[in-house]
C-alpha cells in the first residue's frame, strides 16, 4: 500500500510540475509538449490507481495471455504491437512524402504538412519507433531465453517501454510544430533528448541486470551485439546532443559545436546510428532468430566473435564518408573512406554467417516463407554493405552524393534488411508470445514477402536511375564551358522515377497491411484453412517428386 501511495504521489507531482512548466512556457510548442507530458503522467497516475482493472481491459482487448510463465513477456507483447503500429504510421508517412516529391501540391499549403516537417517524421518513425521498438522487444525476449533468467527490474522494463513511447510522441509532434535541432536523425530538442537519456539508461540497467542474474554461464553472441548497440547509442546520443537551452521554459537550444566540428560530430553520430542501431542491433536479431527458425546451429561461432569485434572497431571511424569534398580536412575524409572500404569484410562476415546457418536446411526456402524473408533480409544486408563501401570511395561519391542514389542505398538497407528481418522476427514471435499453435496464414506471409520484395526492387531501381541521371546532368558541361542543364531541369526529369518509387513504397506498405491482418487474426486464435505451401515433398537429391505422380 505504501509503495502504491508513493508511486501515485510521484506521478501526481510530475503531472503538476508539467502543468507549471506549460504555464511558464515561453513558446507555444513547449507548452503543448508539457501538456502532453502532463497528460502522460496523469495516465500513469490513473493506471497506478486502477491497476487491476486497466490490465484486465487491456488484456481482453489485445487477447493477451497471462504473464505467469518462466519469462516476463508482457513488455515484449506490448513492444511487438508498438512495432507494428509505428511501422505502419512511419511507412505511410514515407509513402506520403514520396508522393509529395512527385506532386508538390500535396504539401497542402499548411506549415504542418510540408515535406520539410514530414520527412523527419518519416525517418524518426521508421528508425526509432518501428526499429527501436523491434530492438527493445526482441532484446528483452532474447536476453531472457539465452540467459535462462526472468527480466531484471520488471517495473523499470515497463518504464522503458512507456517512456520510449512518450519520447516518440514528443519527437513526432515536435517535428510537426517545427521544433527541431536540425541534426539529422537527432532532431528532437534538448528536453526530449534528456528524457531519452533517462529511458535509455533504464534500458541498459534492465538488459545488463538480466545478463548479470543469468543462470547460463555463457553469454550468447546476440547479447554482445545488443549490448554494443545500447552502449554505443548512449555515447553517441550524449555527445551529439550537447547543447545549451535558450530558456528552461522554451524549446530552443544552441549546439555546443559549430562549423566543421559540428558537421563531424553529427556524422560521427549519424553514421554510427546506422552502424549500431540499424546494424549491430539487427545482427543481434539475426543471431537468435535465424538459427531458431531454421532449427540449425549458427554456422560459425568463431566467425561471429571475429566479425563482432572487427565490425564495432571499424564502424566508429567511417563517419567522414558523409563529408567528402567539404571543409573537413582531406586526411579525415580519406581515413573515413579507408575504414569504410575495410568495413565491407566484417559486414559480409555477418551475412555469410547468417546465410550459411541454413546449411542443410536450404529446402526451407521453398517451404517456409519466414525463412525466405530472413534470407532476403541477409541478401539486402549484403548488397547495401557492398554498395556503401563503394559509395564511400571519393571518386564514386563525387557523383552519388546529393543524389537519389543515396536514397536508394538507404532504402535497400532499411526496407530490405531492417524491414524484412523485423517482419520475420515478428512472425516468429507472435504465435509464441500469444500461446497460439501457429500463425493464422502462411500464404499471407508469402504474399507479404513478394509484395515487399517487388516493392524494394521498384524503389531501389528507380533511385539508381534517378541518382545517376542527377549526377550526370549536374556535371554536364557544354562546349561553351557552361552547365548544360539547370537544376530545375534535373528536378523535372525525376518525375517518372518518383512515380515508380511511390508505387514500390505502396506495394511495400500493402504487404505490411497484409501482415497486420494476419497478426490480428493470430491474436484471435484463428487458423486459416489453406493449402500448405508446397504440395509435393522436396527431394534434394533428385529435385523432382519422390513418388511418380499417378496419371489420371
Ligand atoms: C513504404 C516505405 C517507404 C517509403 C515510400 C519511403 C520513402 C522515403 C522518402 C520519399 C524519403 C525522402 C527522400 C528524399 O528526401 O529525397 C525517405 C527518406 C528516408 N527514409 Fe524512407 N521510405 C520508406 C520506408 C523506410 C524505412 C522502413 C526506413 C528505415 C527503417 C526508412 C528510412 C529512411 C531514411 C533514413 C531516410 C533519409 C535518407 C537520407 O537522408 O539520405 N524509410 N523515405
Ligand atoms: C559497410 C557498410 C556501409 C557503408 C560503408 C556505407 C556507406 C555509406 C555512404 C558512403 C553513404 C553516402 C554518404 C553521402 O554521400 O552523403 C551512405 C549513406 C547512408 N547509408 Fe550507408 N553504408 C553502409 C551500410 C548501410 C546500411 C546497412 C544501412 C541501413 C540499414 C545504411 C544506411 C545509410 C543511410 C541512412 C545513409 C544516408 C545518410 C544521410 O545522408 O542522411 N548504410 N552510406
Ligand atoms: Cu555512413
Amino acid at each position: 500500500m505504501d509503495t502504491l501511495v508513493a508511486k501515485a504521489g510521484g506521478w501526481l507531482a510530475l503531472t503538476l510540475l508539467a502543468l507549471v512548466m506549460a504555464a511558464l512556457a515561453v513558446d507555444a510548442p513547449f507548452a503543448v509538449h508539457m501538456l502532453i507530458v502532463a497528460l502522460a503522467s496523469f495516465m500513469a497516475l490513473w493506471a497506478t490507481l486502477m491497476r487491476a482493472d486497466y490490465q484486465r481491459i487491456a488484456r481482453g482487448l489485445l487477447r493477451m495471455p497471462g504473464n505467469e510463465g518462466v519469462y516476463d513477456d508482457d513488455p515484449i507483447r506490448w513492444g511487438v504491437l508498438a512495432t507494428l503500429f509505428w511501422g505502419v504510421a512511419g511507412m505511410a508517412a514515407g509513402l506520403y512524402i514520396a508522393l509529395q516529391l512527385a506532386f508538390p501540391a500535396l504539401n497542402l499549403g499548411f506549415e504542418y504538412t510540408t515535406f520539410g516537417r514530414l520527412r523527419p517524421l518519416h525517418t524518426s518513425a521508421v528508425i526509432f519507433a518501428f526499429g527501436g521498438n523491434a530492438l527493445i522487444a526482441t532484446s528483452f525476449y532474447v536476453v531472457q531465453r539465452t540467459c535462462r533468467a526472468r527480466l531484471a527490474f520488471p517495473t523499470l522494463a515497463r518504464f522503458v517501454f512507456w517512456g520510449y513511447q512518450l519520447f516518440i510522441v514528443l519527437a513526432a509532434t515536435g517535428y510537426l510544430m517545427g521544433v527541431t535541432e536540425a541534426k539529422e536523425y537527432a532532431e528532437p530538442e534538448w528536453y526530449v533528448d534528456l528524457w531519452l537519456t533517462i529511458v535509455w539508461v533504464a534500458y541498459l540497467v534492465v538488459f545488463a541486470g538480466t545478463i548479470v542474474k543469468r543462470r547460463e554461464p555463457h553469454i550468447y553472441v546476440a547479447n554482445w551485439f545488443y549490448l554494443s548497440f545500447i552502449l554505443t547509442i548512449a555515447m553517441l546520443h550524449l555527445v551529439n546532443n550537447l547543447s545549451m537551452p535558450a530558456s528552461l521554459f522554451g524549446s530552443k537550444s544552441y549546439a555546443a559545436f559549430a562549423g566543421v566540428q559540428d558537421a563531424l560530430t553529427q556524422w560521427w553520430y549519424g553514421h554510427n546510428a546506422v552502424g549500431f542501431f540499424l546494424t549491430a542491433g539487427f545482427l543481434a536479431m539475426m543471431y537468435y532468430f535465424v538459427p531458431k527458425q531454421a532449427e540449425r546451429p549458427v554456422y560459425s561461432y568463431r566467425l561471429s566473435i571475429i566479425h563482432f569485434w572487427s565490425l564495432i572497431f571499424l564502424y566508429i571511424w567511417a563517419g567522414p564518408h558523409h563529408l567528402h569534398y567539404t571543409a573537413l580536412p582531406d586526411w579525415a575524409q580519406t581515413l573515413g573512406m579507408v575504414f569504410s572500404v575495410m568495413l565491407w569484410m566484417p559486414s559480409w562476415g555477418g551475412m555469410i554467417n547468417g546465410l550459411m546457418t541454413l546449411n542443410g536446411a536450404w529446402d526451407k526456402i521453398r517451404t517456409d516463407p519466414i525463412i525466405r524473408m530472413m534470407v532476403m533480409a541477409l541478401a539486402f544486408y549484403g548488397m547495401s554493405t557492398f554498395e556503401g563501401p563503394m559509395m564511400s570511395i571519393k571518386w564514386v561519391n563525387s557523383m552519388s552524393h546529393y543524389t537519389d542514389w543515396t536514397i536508394g542505398h538507404v532504402h535497400s538497407g532499411a526496407l530490405g534488411w531492417n524491414g524484412m528481418i523485423t517482419f520475420a522476427c515478428v512472425y516468429y514471435l507472435v504465435p509464441r508470445l500469444w500461446g497460439r499453435e501457429r500463425l493464422y496464414s502462411l500464404r499471407m506471409v508469402n504474399w507479404h514477402f513478394w509484395l515487399a520484395t517487388v516493392g524494394i526492387v521498384f524503389y531501389a531501381a528507380s533511385m539508381w536511375v534517378a541518382g545517376i541521371m542527377q549526377g550526370l546532368m549536374w556535371r554536364e558541361y557544354g562546349a561553351d564551358g557552361y552547365l548544360v542543364y539547370s537544376f530545375a531541369e534535373s528536378v523535372a526529369a525525376m518525375h517518372p522515377m518518383y512515380l515508380i518509387r511511390a508505387a514500390g513504397g505502396a506495394m511495400y506498405l500493402a504487404g505490411f497491411l497484409i501482415m497486420i491482418v494476419n497478426v490480428w487474426a493470430t491474436l484471435g486464435a484463428k487458423v486459416r484453412a489453406e493449402k500448405p505451401m508446397t504440395e509435393t515433398p522436396y527431394n534434394a537429391a533428385a529435385d523432382r517428386p519422390l513418388a511418380p505422380v499417378p496419371a489420371e
